[in-house]
């Protein structure tokens, strides 16, 4: 019997043993890979940060070669150029000069190389002493031949299938899965990074003009001016009121200044490090008001396509100012009672009630009782909001606060207008004070306002007042048949009226007339003006 003989054994055996040993070094390359894409995987699950993601790489890099440098190119707006986001130029020397100017460049896409692998679903290598000898004159390739970098590879880094930027390499051996794995994770890294930092400058935006409009209102608590008596009584009662929690309701005429008053209330209370809300109930149509006020559910009503977040929510923890609170209608009256009495509210068509902590200061111009009285009011609402009145002053009762109101307006708005601080002549000023001004501060405001814009030089001579609001009713009928003292008599027991019987001084009668006080007191005895003609009133 014919035995083979033992040398195409051992042939076999040797075959059989160097194909396992293969095998065995396939399965041992591959474990590597996977344990070097796991530990990548693991150190970029706590990425936050570009710094975060350079420290990464340049770990994982390092693994593959020691010496090699990266360059991350991420795409520009534009969509064209692509501009360094990351790179590490590994052990290399290089020019800093020549680098940082590559590293500032905005390169094209269609480059003849970059586009290639933007375009390729696997790594490209280049020879960069080929690229630069076909007359491929790319600043980056004349870089790398100064940091001597022989080879390159490049990798397109996606996120969702489209290119986001990619990923330029300094190593000899190519691993393709490797360089894919850990593209796909640079990619995800850096859309987050990205967004992230988008997030953050919203952020910031938002906290700077949170800290601008603070500053802002802070200020006007500042910008109240009037030291007369009827604002003395003002600063008092807000003195009294701030700190407590209490509802407060501003009464006064348009343009005295209750907005202005409410937001020194809620500045000087515990309530200032939150924003005050304003609602302004005359501004809104009777169907909005309570969505408006107290928000809605989604669907809660045709056209509520979103949940929306109410004032009065919005409001928890600070203050909510209900201007023109007796334009509100009827309805909203009712929700509005319940909540300041029971202290938490309902969102329209919603089912859970929302506790709050808010506190209300509402102003308004209407005689609330007359309205109150003509059913348009209601009454239990009325003395629920006036449990701190505070009734702001007309102007017209203030002639003393028109001085200084004239000149912090004048320095407001020749500020604004880029202009130097200008004056006001003592003729112009007694026509303010000899004004009715039935806007109010607004309408001085206004008028300064244009009267700064108007002035040529430093000195405001002349005011332009609106002869429709001048019209004077006490005056007017009188002209036509009376004798000129008749008028010098009925015009200076009208400016004593304005000034509350007060005849000299800053805000005095004597002043708006421009006479000397002593002066008005014979006019006063000669004309036989007595002091019931114009005190009291
Ligand atoms: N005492 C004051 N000192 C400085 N500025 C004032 C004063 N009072 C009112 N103003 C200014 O006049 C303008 C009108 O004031 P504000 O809006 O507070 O009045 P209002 O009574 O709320 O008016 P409305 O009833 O029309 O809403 C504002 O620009 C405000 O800054």
């Amino acid at each position: 019997m014919d035995y083979p003989s033992e040398k195409p054994f051992e042939n076999n055996d040797h075959l059989i043993l160097e194909r396992e040993r293969k095998v065995l070094q396939e399965i041992q390359k591959s474990e590597r890979e996977k344990s070097f894409l796991l530990d990548f995987s693991n150190d970029m699950t706590a990425v936050r940060t570009k710094d975060e993601l350079a420290a990464v790489i340049k770990t994982a890099l390092r693994k593959l070669d020691p010496h090699g440098g990266y360059v991350i190119r991420c795409m520009n707006p534009d969509g064209k150029t692509m501009t360094a986001y990351l790179h590490d130029p590994g052990s290399s020397t290089f020019d800093p000069a020549l680098m940082d100017s590559v590293l500032a460049e905005k390169h094209p896409i269609e480059d003849g190389l970059q586009n290639r692998i933007l375009d390729s679903n696997i790594p490209l290598l280049f020879n960069v002493e080929r690229e630069l000898a076909r007359g491929n004159r790319l600043s980056y390739l004349e870089l790398w031949k100064n940091m001597n970098f022989k080879t390159m590879v490049g990798i397109a880094l996606r996120n969702h299938n489209s290119n986001i930027g990619l990923l330029w390499l300094s190593i000899d051996e190519i691993n393709i899965p490797i360089l894919q794995g850990i593209c796909a994770q640079i990619s995800t890294a850096i859309s987050n990074i990205v967004a992230n930092e988008q997030i953050l400058h919203y952020k910031r935006q938002l906290e700077e003009e949170n800290d601008y409009l603070k500053e802002q209102l802070t200020s006007s608590f500042a910008e109240i001016v009037g030291s007369g008596k009827a604002m003395q009584e003002v600063y008092r009662l807000i003195s009294l009121v701030s700190s407590s929690n209490s509802t407060v309701l501003l009464l006064g005429e348009t343009g005295t200044g209750k907005e202005l008053i409410a937001r020194a209330i809620h500045n000087a209370s515990p309530r200032s490090k939150k924003l005050m809300i304003k609602v302004n109930c005359a501004a809104m149509p009777a169907s909005l008001i309570e969505s408006e006020l107290f928000g809605h559910e989604r669907g809660a009503f045709t056209g509520a396509v979103e949940r929306r977040i109410g004032k009065f929510e919005l409001a928890d923890h600070s203050t909510l100012f209900l201007d023109e609170i007796g334009e509100m209608p009827l309805e909203a009256q009712v929700k509005l009672l319940r909540v300041l009495q029971e202290k938490e509210m309902e969102r329209v068509g919603g089912k859970s009630t929302i506790k709050l902590n808010v506190r209300v200061i509402a102003a308004t111009n209407r005689d609330l009782e007359a309205e109150v009285k003509a059913g348009r009011f209601r009454s239990d609402l009325y003395y629920r909001l006036n449990v701190f009145p505070i009734n702001l002053p007309p102007l017209r009762d203030r002639a003393e606060d028109i001085e200084n109101l004239t000149g912090f307006f004048l320095s407001k708005y020749s500020k604004n207008a880029g202009k130097k601080s200008m004056r006001i002549s003592a003729n112009a000023l007694r026509q303010l004070q000899s004004y009715v001004w039935p806007g109010n501060v607004r309408e001085l405001e206004h008028l300064i306002e244009r009267s700064v814009l108007l002035a040529t030089g430093n000195v405001i001579s002349e005011v332009f007042l609106s002869p429709r609001s001048n019209d004077n009713t006490e005056l007017a009928g009188m002209l036509p048949g009376r004798s000129l003292e008749e008028m010098e008599r009925a015009y200076i027991i009208q400016v004593l009226k304005r000034c509350k019987g007060k005849i000299s001084g800053p805000g005095g009668a004597a002043e708006i007339l421009n006479i000397p006080g002593n002066t008005l007191h014979s006019k006063m005895k000669k004309l036989d003006i007595s002091k019931a003609e114009y005190y009291g009133e």
